[in-house]
């Protein structure tokens, strides 16, 4: 069997996220992995010098082409930019009735640099949060979906709940914005919570981790592993690649996306 994945997002010129990222993850864990652009942008381990969104109909196009003929097991967004994209994209999962659905609900770049527009959150929230089995919010990005302020692990297990409330079935919470020495990622399922704590590698290589921790869920679930089994193997993947790093680029530069397999060895 041939597993399938397809990655909706933007195009990192420095290889380290967005399109690039994914595509690498799902490579190493074994699963095809296909793309539909949204935007274009140049960037590298400094930061972003360009966005460039494409048009609609290309954005469509690249959707409708993947999925007559190739159908994806697990679909994963990045960076959509726009209301419009993020419409269009929302359409087109449930024209096409797609499955395994993860949403990275990119807002900014590391270095502040704006991935999607402002206006675009309601849409976010009103069109795509409903279709999502999965959404991978770093805490920032849990503030400003669920309008709460996020402090402490019970703010997480709050603000989880009211993600899960917008028509999510699968929250998981990403712990890198959080301070201390320890990391906590949650997962809940609209029962219960589950925790990864790990502690904290000191590196500023962290370009793309967000990226790569959702590709590795997406992967995971293509194959038919459970949410809880996806996200123990995403989490093992990142900490391989930050661990292992690479150390190229003058700023925060890329995880290592090898790191995973050559430790299976
Ligand atoms: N310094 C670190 N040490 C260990 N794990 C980390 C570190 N930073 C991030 N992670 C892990 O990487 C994953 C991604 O988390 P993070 O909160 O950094 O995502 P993000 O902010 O969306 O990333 P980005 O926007 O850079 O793509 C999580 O599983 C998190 O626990
Ligand atoms: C294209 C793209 N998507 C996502 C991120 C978030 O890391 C980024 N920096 N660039």
């Amino acid at each position: 069997m041939v597993y399938k994945a397809l990655t909706i997002a933007g195009s990192d010129s420095g290889g380290g996220a967005g399109i690039q990222a994914d595509l690498k993850t799902f490579q190493e864990l074994e699963v095809f992995g296909m793309s539909a652009i949204t935007a274009v942008t140049a960037q590298n381990t400094l930061g972003v010098q360009g966005v460039y969104p494409l048009p609609l109909e290309a954005v469509a196009q690249q959707i409708d082409s993947v999925v007559v003929d190739l159908r994806p097991h697990a679909v994963k967004t990045g960076m959509l930019f726009s209301s419009s994209i993020i419409h269009l994209v929302a359409s087109k999962i449930k024209e096409h009735q797609l499955q395994n659905i993860v949403v990275d609900p990119v807002m900014i770049a590391k270095g502040g640099a704006p991935l999607l527009q402002k206006e675009a959150i309601a849409s976010l929230k009103s069109e795509l949060l409903p279709l999502a089995d999965v959404i991978t919010p770093n805490i920032p990005e849990a503030e400003v979906l669920t309008g709460m302020e996020i402090r402490t692990i019970d703010d997480r297990k709050e603000a989880a709940k009211a993600l899960h409330q917008l028509g999510v079935n699968y929250v998981v919470m990403k712990g890198g914005h959080g301070d201390g020495e320890q990391l906590v990622d949650l997962l809940y399922d609209g029962v219960r919570f589950y925790e990864w704590v790990s502690p904290r590698i000191e590196t500023k290589h962290t370009h793309g981790t967000g990226c790569t921790f959702a590709a590795a869920i997406t992967a995971q679930l293509a194959k038919g592993k459970t949410i809880y089994e996806a996200v123990d193997t995403a989490k093992q993947f990142i900490q391989a690649a930050i661990e292992d790093e690479l150390g190229i680029g003058q700023g925060h530069g890329p995880t290592n996306h090898w790191a995973f397999r050559r430790r299976q060895r």
